[in-house]
């Protein structure tokens, strides 16, 4: 077992997982720096919830991978440290906000900082300044039916970013919002996140959401891939065949280079 690189505050290594028996995952290295950005990109159920569970030790990868939170192997945690780990130290939103409809919105925020003993009036005040930096101040007293889809998901932003995450996972954030609330509500995420050093892996399946990203890993059928492009001036995806996540973090490296003999897994011209 190697121990991750100093600088990267996730790092995982030989991912494989199997959805009862059919392939989830495959082989997959990366690591994510400190608060750094990185979007996960492919086509659906292409293996980035998969990706997402595995890294936040909700699902354990199968034996010989290995998943490290700040030095630390999760893949060896019993599942209440696990538990632990992701109450403390990560954040997690989805595509559905789901917060409790008899709170009202800063209720709703405070509610993970009370349910680990901060006083009402500490958590009550965390809860206002994070509504208030994702512009919905104004919300606070309002309860969800209330409010408006991107509203709600804003509060779940909120609540997620509220406890101050080492990592937040955002699993398609947007998929429910308009096109137009889209790149408002991520910008506003994605400013939070940096101004406190938060990182942020992000599933998604929409090019305008990785390009808020400082880098992107590509997932198809399970496994990281590379783009490369074509001399005619198309594309082609090549598998990353890379196991060790190393200096280059996953991402398959030079894409000019080394991938002479590689079946290409996908093509578009
Ligand atoms: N609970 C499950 N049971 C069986 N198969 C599953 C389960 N969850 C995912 N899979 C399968 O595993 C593969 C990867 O799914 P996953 O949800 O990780 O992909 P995804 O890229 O997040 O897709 P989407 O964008 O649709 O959420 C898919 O083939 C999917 O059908």
């Amino acid at each position: 077992m190697t121990a991750p690189p100093d600088n990267d505050v996730l790092w995982a290594r030989a991912l494989h997982f199997s959805h009862h028996g059919s392939p989830g995952l495959t082989g997959v290295s990366l690591g994510v720096r400190e608060g750094e950005i990185l979007a996960v990109s492919g086509p659906r159920g292409s293996g980035k919830s998969t990706l997402l569970r595995l890294l936040s030790g909700q699902l354990l990868p199968e034996p010989g991978g290995e998943v490290w939170f700040d030095s630390t192997p999760v893949h060896s945690m019993s599942a209440l440290a696990r538990e632990r780990l992701r109450r403390d130290r990560f954040g997690w939103i989805e595509p559905r906000p789901g917060l409790v409809p008899e709170l009202s919105a800063w209720e709703n925020v405070a509610l993970p900082l009370m349910l680990a003993g901060a006083p009402r009036r500490e958590a009550k005040a965390a809860a206002l300044e994070w509504l208030a930096r994702l512009d919905i101040a104004a919300l606070a007293r309002k309860r969800p039916h209330a409010l408006l889809q991107a509203q709600r998901q804003r509060i779940a932003f909120a609540r997620a970013l509220v406890g101050t995450p080492a990592v937040l996972f955002a699993d398609e954030p947007t998929a429910p919002l308009h096109l137009a609330d889209r790149a408002h509500v991520l910008r506003t995420l994605t400013t939070a996140a940096r101004s406190h050093g938060i990182a942020v892996v992000l599933a998604t399946h929409d090019p305008d959401t990785t390009a808020l990203a400082d880098r992107t890993v590509s997932l198809l059928d399970g496994r990281l891939v590379t783009t490369v492009h074509l001399p005619g001036g198309g594309t082609a995806q090549v598998p990353d065949d890379d196991p060790d996540p190393g200096t280059d973090h996953g991402t398959g490296g030079d894409p000019d280079h080394g991938t002479e003999g590689r079946a290409a897994c996908s093509l578009s011209v």
